[in-house]
């Protein structure tokens, strides 16, 4: 892909992600640079990854084509404040923050932003994320096959034609590896309780969704239903386990946690 000058503002969990997803699919870290306050944030990155790290954020954003913007919602409207100086006509401006629409951020920058809105998510970190995409009116064919590059260096990609498909993103991606982690957790805590080692109902659970992610990703034209049917058998050990999950109304839980998602991602446009 393009090698273009990229200024990470904000290195924490996620900008990490995708920093080592890029450097790990060839990227060179040498046209790349991370800013964060703390020496603690950038000292691993630069000591892991090989990019450059400081705590200028107005000289990274200034000396980079490409400008993506990584700190927290609450943090934003603070950190471009100083930015507000720089040209930014000739720059790519990246958000990955959820809850703040471009709207907000040309305000923030004050000026029209040529933006695109990315939701990530953290296994970008071993190439396996999934981002969405939104492009601003007037961002040009270039700078969208830049972005759609960048993404697709660290996972799969989904470009939405509406804004607030980000949040659908959001319930559905950038949030959703915490659900299965949070599954896997519960998984392994009963495994335990049931007699295995934390390292053994650990080996157990992480293999077992591992296999299921593998068997879906290799069976595209097989639906979910008939791989979870496949497992089931009449009168078996899985359909108590699935009908016990139905009797909790798993399906509801699921779906009120990805609106609650969309709902706080909604919320967060209004609060920063
Ligand atoms: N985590 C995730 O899975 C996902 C996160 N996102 C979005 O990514 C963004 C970042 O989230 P996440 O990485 O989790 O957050 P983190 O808290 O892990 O990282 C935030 C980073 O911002 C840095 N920072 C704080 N103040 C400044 C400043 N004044 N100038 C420059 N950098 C600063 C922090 O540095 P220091 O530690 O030194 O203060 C830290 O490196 C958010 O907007 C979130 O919505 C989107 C999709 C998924
Ligand atoms: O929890 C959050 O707000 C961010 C956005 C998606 C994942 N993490």
């Amino acid at each position: 892909m393009e090698q273009r000058t990229i200024a990470f503002i904000g290195a924490g969990n996620m900008a990490r992600s995708i920093i080592a997803g890029l450097v790990a699919s060839g990227y060179a870290p040498d046209k790349i640079t991370a800013t964060a306050p703390s020496e603690t944030r950038r000292e691993p990155l630069a000591r892991d990854y090989g990019v450059h790290t400081t705590d200028d954020n107005l000289q990274a954003a200034s000396d980079a084509d490409v400008v993506v913007l990584a700190v927290k919602p609450q943090l934003m409207e603070e950190v471009c404040r100083p930015l507000q100086i720089l040209d930014f006509s000739g720059k790519l401006v990246i958000s990955i923050a959820a809850g703040i629409s471009a709207e907000r951020l040309n305000q923030m920058l004050a000026t029209q932003l040529n933006l695109v809105r990315v939701m990530p998510n953290t296994p970008s970190l071993i190439g396996k994320g999934m981002s969405g995409l939104y492009a601003t009116e007037g961002v040009n064919p270039n700078d969208r096959q830049f972005a759609a590059d960048l993404m697709q260096a660290v996972g799969k990609i989904c470009w939405v034609g509406e804004e607030s498909q980000i949040n659908g993103i959001i319930a559905a991606a950038g949030s959703a590896p915490a659900y299965f982690f949070l599954f896997m957790e519960a998984m392994q805590a009963e495994a335990i309780a049931q007699g295995f080692s934390a390292e053994q109902a650990r080996q157990l659970v992480q293999q077992s969704a591992l296999g299921a992610a593998e068997m879906v990703v290799a069976n595209p034209e097989l639906d979910l239903a008939t791989l979870r049917e496949q497992v089931t058998s009449k009168g078996g050990t899985t359909a108590e386990a699935i009908r016990t999950f139905n009797e909790h109304q798993l399906s509801d839980t699921v779906a009120s946690a990805m609106q609650a998602a969309v709902s706080r991602a909604r919320e967060m446009e209004k609060l920063f």
